[in-house]
């Protein structure tokens, strides 16, 4: 709701009440109306404040209205009867004021806000575009080439920033309300005209079609496939060549497409996956509202390799003082001159004056003693790790936390070898970790809710999405991109190309196909992991089944030619050089995989992109039912939050297990069963599936509830 109070000297003060960030719901708008009304009425009233209750302006629309028909009065008319006000209107702007939020503020005719308040229209990143006004009044106010950045980006701005574009009339380190209140009485009774945004041309640069085309085609390389960066450029076209109320015309059809589309219902998935795997729980009870973190200020990293280095830099930058150690003499200068140099740039980029944190290089693993917690990322090794965990055990005081930043290997295995299991979790970071936004904090059964608790708040400091997952070969993230690999795999023993099966998954909206990815993260990862577990190498007979199951030696076979990807310069595809970026068809891979093909008495056939998507995606997703059914994620929300901000996956599909809602669970399981195939148990159907189609293919919304019930009667 929205209250009403008259302050002395004929200020009317409107309070939007509607915690936790007072969206725009039904009741807020229907209180909004009704105070405007009154202020109108009044005629001892000569001026408005508009703010919001508990120091926030306004989170925008309620987005969760959204999936519901639309009750109470509409937000444009609301939008256009504030600016059409004849008194001051002014809105005082704390906390945020963001999509219809900041929409509100631009029909007030003043803008007040506080120093640390935050704006932005982010309705893109919904699927939507801010359709309450604001892709035709912001134009107006600051410049079609401002508000073309903030529109298809969806970014916040700071109040500083904002006032720079002209978003904002004045800034305060003080009470905004206050200010706001004073301002309103000094104009009242001062013309109104220049202040309705609506009613002002759109200032545009003289190249206004070239600035619009070059912005589209940025937006559609960068989006792949997203329909409302493209529509927002499309809103703006039109403030930048309509009257206002074409404009307006325009903003509403293209909003009603948006509104819509799967697109929008997957990305506003994705907004609530975000929170939901905030509020963590264990299989043991414990949960993120009863366990308690501890208040990390000192940590150390253990290994300076490139996830290291990247750990480092993103816990300095949350201010913490980390001793960064390295027993590797060579690497460890490296380090030293490399490490600054990245905090300085992710500074710089994050727009921090100077870098908060401080940090000690050292080559003694002793110097870790006085740490509250450590972060292990030497080489992937069981044995390695086994020796670090015993070392750091024996050396940092009682209390401390151990880390792991395994990809995979057993945090139990870890814990079991130091004196309090209770202290051991996983934080597996994503490569460049202090750029990259996903962590998985891996919980084995004995980690404590403390430790679980004190990684999860340490993830959210340095600006990660933590997901607390359960410990199994590979977690969550890479045990679910093995049967993704080894199907992209087999298609080419099958008769694709490299570049097919990436153009299949590039098209469907993955910043990089399987086998570039591979190129840039290198074939040797992989193939040495193959090793550990006697797949391949020496003494191992090269055939194409391997443990009883189908195995493509082709990854192998590769990395034994030399062709480990970019750092050599040659991998599925060939670069410029060693470390070069463009990929590029090698005739020698099309060779290469006609003579495995020949050898082994394969014949090449057509592959469709169909099937290249079915049998990647499928098998990657049905790896996700297996993960639910036994646990090791806590619902369907945390695997699409690890994909979307891990692995690349288009977020305008919500992730692997919402994009498996979409398609249908009927359809998915059935062309499992097309796929499937005795040796290939990674597309054998998991039961969960099963049960889901066979209990009526509930929403994923529903389905942590269903597997919590189907445990309960023992039927997972
Ligand atoms: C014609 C239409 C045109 C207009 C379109 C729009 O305006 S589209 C909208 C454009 N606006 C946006 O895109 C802004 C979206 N919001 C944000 O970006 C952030 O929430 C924040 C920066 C406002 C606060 O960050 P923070 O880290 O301090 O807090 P937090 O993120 O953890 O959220 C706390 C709780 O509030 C909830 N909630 C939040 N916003 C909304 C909402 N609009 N609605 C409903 N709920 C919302 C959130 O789910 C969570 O609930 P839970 O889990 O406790 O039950």
């Amino acid at each position: 709701m929205a209250t009403y109070s008259r302050l002395p000297g004929s200020v009317a003060l409107i309070t939007l009440h509607n915690p936790p960030v007072n969206a725009l719901s039904a009741a807020v708008r229907q209180g909004i109306v009704d105070a405007v009304q009154r202020a109108l009425k009044d005629p001892k009233v000569t001026s408005v404040v508009i703010c919001g209750q508990n120091g926030k302006f306004c989170g925008g629309a309620d987005i969760r209205e959204f999936a519901g028909p639309m009750l109470g009065p509409p937000l444009v008319p609301m939008i256009h009867a504030i600016e059409a006000v004849d008194k001051p209107v002014a809105a005082a702007i704390e906390g945020v004021a963001l999509g219809g939020g900041l929409e509100l503020a631009l029909a007030c005719h003043y803008r007040i806000a506080h120093s640390k308040a935050v704006l932005g229209l982010p309705e893109v990143t919904l699927g939507l575009l801010p359709g309450a006004g604001g892709s035709q009044r912001l134009p107006r106010l600051i410049g079609l080439t401002a508000a073309l950045d903030l529109i298809t980006t969806g970014r916040h701005v700071s109040a500083a920033e904002a006032l720079k574009l002209g978003v904002l009339d004045q800034v305060t380190d003080s009470n905004a309300v206050d200010l706001a209140v004073e301002f309103v009485r000094s104009v009242a009774g001062q013309p109104l005209d220049s202040r309705r945004l609506s009613t002002l041309p759109c200032p545009c640069p003289p190249d206004v079609d070239s600035l619009l085309d070059k912005v589209m085609s940025k937006v559609r390389q960068r989006s792949r496939g997203a329909l409302a960066p493209v529509a927002c450029v499309r809103a703006l076209r039109a403030a930048a060549s309509l009257p206002y109320a074409q404009g307006m015309e325009k903003e509403r059809e293209l909003m009603a497409t948006l509104f819509n589309s799967g697109q929008a219902r997957a990305l506003q998935y994705a907004f609530f996956s975000q929170r939901v795997v905030g509020k963590w729980s264990l299989p043991s009870g414990a949960r993120w509202d009863n366990s308690t973190a501890r208040i990390i200020s000192k940590a150390a990293v253990i290994g300076l390799g490139t996830m290291g280095r990247g750990i480092v830099v993103a816990l300095a930058l949350t201010g913490i003082s980390v001793v960064a150690v390295e027993t590797q003499e060579k690497q460890l200068a490296e380090a030293s001159r490399v490490v600054p140099a990245m905090l300085q740039r992710e500074a710089g980029r994050r727009r921090l004056a100077t870098p908060p944190g401080v940090i000690s290089f050292s080559s003694n693993l002793q110097d870790v003693s006085e740490v509250e917690l450590v972060i292990e990322a030497v080489f992937e090794d069981m044995s390695l790790k086994l020796q670090v965990f015993k070392h750091l055990s024996s050396v940092c005081r009682p209390g401390t936390l151990l880390c792991s930043n395994t990809s995979g290997l057993d945090i139990d295995q870890l814990a079991a070898v130091t004196q309090s299991p209770g202290l051991v979790v996983g934080m597996h970071f994503f490569a460049p970790a202090h750029v990259m936004k996903l962590l998985e904090v891996v919980y084995g059964p004995r980690s404590s809710p403390e430790a679980v608790a004190t990684a999860m708040q340490l993830g959210k400091r340095m600006g990660k999405v933590g997901v607390a997952v359960g410990n199994c070969p590979g977690f969550v993230g890479n045990r679910m991109l093995k049967p993704y690999l080894e199907q992209a795999n087999f298609l080419l023993e099958e008769g694709a190309t490299p570049r097919q099966v990436d153009e299949a998954l590039e098209e469907f909206g993955f910043p990089m196909g399987v086998f570039r990815m591979s190129d840039l993260s290198g074939l040797d990862v992989g193939w040495r992991i193959r090793k550990e577990a006697g797949l391949t190498g020496p003494g191992v007979e090269s055939t194409r089944t391997r443990q009883g199951r189908r195995y493509s030696p082709l990854p192998d076979q590769m990395c034994e030619a030399g062709r480990l990807g970019q750092k050599t310069g040659k991998g599925w595809y060939q670069y410029d050089g060693p470390g070069g970026r463009v990929a590029r068809s090698d005739p020698w891979v099309h060779i290469f995989l006609e003579t495995y093909r020949a050898e082994h008495g394969l014949v090449a056939r057509s592959i469709t992109l169909e099937e290249i998507l079915e049998r990647c995606l499928y098998a990657l997703i049905n790896e996700g039912f297996n993960i639910l059914q036994d646990a090791v994620a806590a619902g369907p929300e945390d695997i699409d939050a690890i994909y979307v901000f891990g692995y690349g996956w288009p977020r305008h599909r919500g992730g692997p297990m919402f994009h498996a809602d979409q398609v249908g669970l009927g359809r998915i399981l059935q062309r499992l069963n097309q796929h499937s195939h005795p040796d290939v148990p990674h597309l054998k159907p998991s039961t969960l599936l099963r049960r889901l189609v066979a209990a009526g293919s509930p929403p994923v919304q529903k389905w942590r509830e269903f597997i919590n019930k189907e445990r309960v009667h023992s039927q997972l």
